[in-house]
């Protein structure tokens, strides 16, 4: 039996997590007997389509979420959604099922006859969208990736890109569990599916940003204790960070960071951003991995894979655009395709704060440029003088140039802020390209986003 005080904290934790997580279950079965309300205006509105009764379960579970961090939830079944209820709706999450071969569990058939049928007034609304489904099945989520299409044809604005549940996949879960965080101001609750954890060790921490009038953003990097586990670019490392859960005692919450390394580097490698809360203490995974955690240590990682945002074939061209730390994930695309000797052009865009203090990983960048892996780099400093420029204006600039990439077959990745560039770049590639064709993009793989 190991005397290690390390593992047996993390046994610890992981023990109260699944307690937590069954507490928490009962508790939520009990709510769940309330009489279902209507969709309310201010608020959010939990929606659910479940077959065998998993969409249920994590209906009620996000519901819970939502009314511990003090935002009032309703829970609804789809059976009993009302169209001109759903209008007045600000804010939806929606968690569904697939059945049959890709249908709509039996309780949407109502729904799907008379809402689906043709696209609704749903602008002003907002939402989010958990799939569940199985990748052995042909028309994997088909239910899931409909009431999206039809909800973008509506006019609803997404609030992060659907989350999609291959066969109950619980990093897909965390992944869900960590949006609802973002869009309540962060939960330390324990996760719903708590993830096994393997061992790495802190080798490397640099600040790439010193005197940027923005925030710290630090390069890691985390050397395997067990062998390297396999990755693609696209995916996500999970880490534990430890947090006090009463006396003496600490229990791991995960928090997800974009890779910006290939297994061939033998280490992964994060850029993160030291978040400040309001009251100008630090945030909870930033503040301990750029602060607390000491070359040396020990850290709980795991990767997690995100298929929604791998690249294409390396001889497809590549049109990648991102800001801030961003760049983590369109730098590991980079690499695959400057280890591939049959890339098509690929073209990156950029956006910091300046030139002076932001140019993250300038040297690599140059070079890549310079050897022809990068055919096209644009980067846009917002407080340069003479500049004063974001991402989405480069993309606004360039608007005739991306969509001859895209005639020749371009994908197209956006890795970085939501709020504040992968809207703004949304509404710039609409214009570019027209609203019918970005969503054709998106529908057939080839608009990805990992934004946050
Ligand atoms: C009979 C049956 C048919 C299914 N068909 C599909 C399918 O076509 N596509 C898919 O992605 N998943 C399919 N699934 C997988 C379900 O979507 C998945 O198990 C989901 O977690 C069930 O959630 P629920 O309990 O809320 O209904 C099917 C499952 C069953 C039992």
């Amino acid at each position: 039996m190991t005397t290690d005080p390390i593992r047996w904290a993390w046994a610890a934790g992981l023990l109260l997590a699944w307690l937590g997580l069954i507490a928490l279950m009962v508790l939520q079965k009990r709510r769940a007997r309330r009489p279902l309300q209507t969709p309310t205006a201010d608020g959010w509105t939990v929606v659910f389509a479940s077959q065998t009764g998993f969409a249920e379960e994590l209906a009620v579970m996000t519901a819970e979420t939502l009314r511990q961090a003090g935002k009032v939830a309703n829970l609804i079944s789809i059976s009993d959604v009302d169209l001109n209820a759903l209008k007045q709706a600000r804010h939806l999450l929606w968690i569904v099922s697939t059945t049959g071969e890709g249908d709509a569990p039996d309780s949407a058939a109502r729904f799907v006859r008379q809402a689906m049928a043709a696209p609704a007034g749903l602008e002003g609304v907002s939402y989010g969208l958990l799939s569940l489904g199985d990748r052995s099945y042909r028309q994997y989520c088909g239910f899931g990736r409909a009431l999206d299409s039809w909800l973008r044809r509506s006019g609803a604005e997404v609030l992060f890109d659907p989350v999609e549940v291959d066969n109950g996949d619980p990093g897909a879960i965390r992944h869900w569990q960590h949006q609802i965080g973002l869009l309540t101001g962060g939960t330390t609750e324990p996760d719903w599916a708590p993830a096994a954890l393997d061992r790495w060790t802190l080798i490397e921490r640099r600040l790439l940003n010193p005197a940027s009038p923005g925030g710290q953003a630090w390069h890691l990097a985390f050397q395997p204790v067990d062998g390297t586990p396999d990755w693609q670019a696209g995916d996500i490392a999970e880490i534990g960070v430890p947090v006090a859960a009463g006396q003496d005692q600490t229990t791991l919450a995960t928090r997800e960071y974009s890779v910006a390394s290939l297994p061939s580097d033998g280490r992964i490698e994060l850029l993160v951003r030291l978040m400040m809360r309001p009251d100008g203490t630090p945030g909870l995974a930033s503040g301990w991995l750029t602060q607390q955690a000491a070359i040396g240590d020990e850290v709980a990682l795991r990767v997690r894979t995100n298929r929604g945002f791998h690249g294409p074939p390396a001889d497809v061209p590549l049109i990648l655009i991102g800001n801030g730390t961003g760049l983590a994930g369109l730098r590991a695309h980079l690499k695959t395709r400057a280890l591939s000797p049959n890339r098509a052009e690929t073209w990156l865009l950029f956006g910091e704060r300046t030139s002076a203090h932001d140019a993250f990983y300038d040297d690599e960048l140059t070079a890549w440029r310079t050897s022809g892996i990068l055919s096209r780099l644009d980067r846009a400093y917002s407080r340069d003088p003479g500049d004063g420029r974001y991402v989405q204006h480069l993309v606004a600039e360039q608007a005739a140039e991306i969509a001859a990439w895209v005639e020749r077959g371009a994908f197209i990745l956006v890795c970085g802020s939501l709020e504040g560039m992968a809207l703004g770049v949304n509404a710039a590639l609409e214009a570019a390209l027209a609203r019918e064709r970005l969503m054709e993009l998106t529908e057939t793989g080839r608009y990805r986003r990992d934004v946050y």
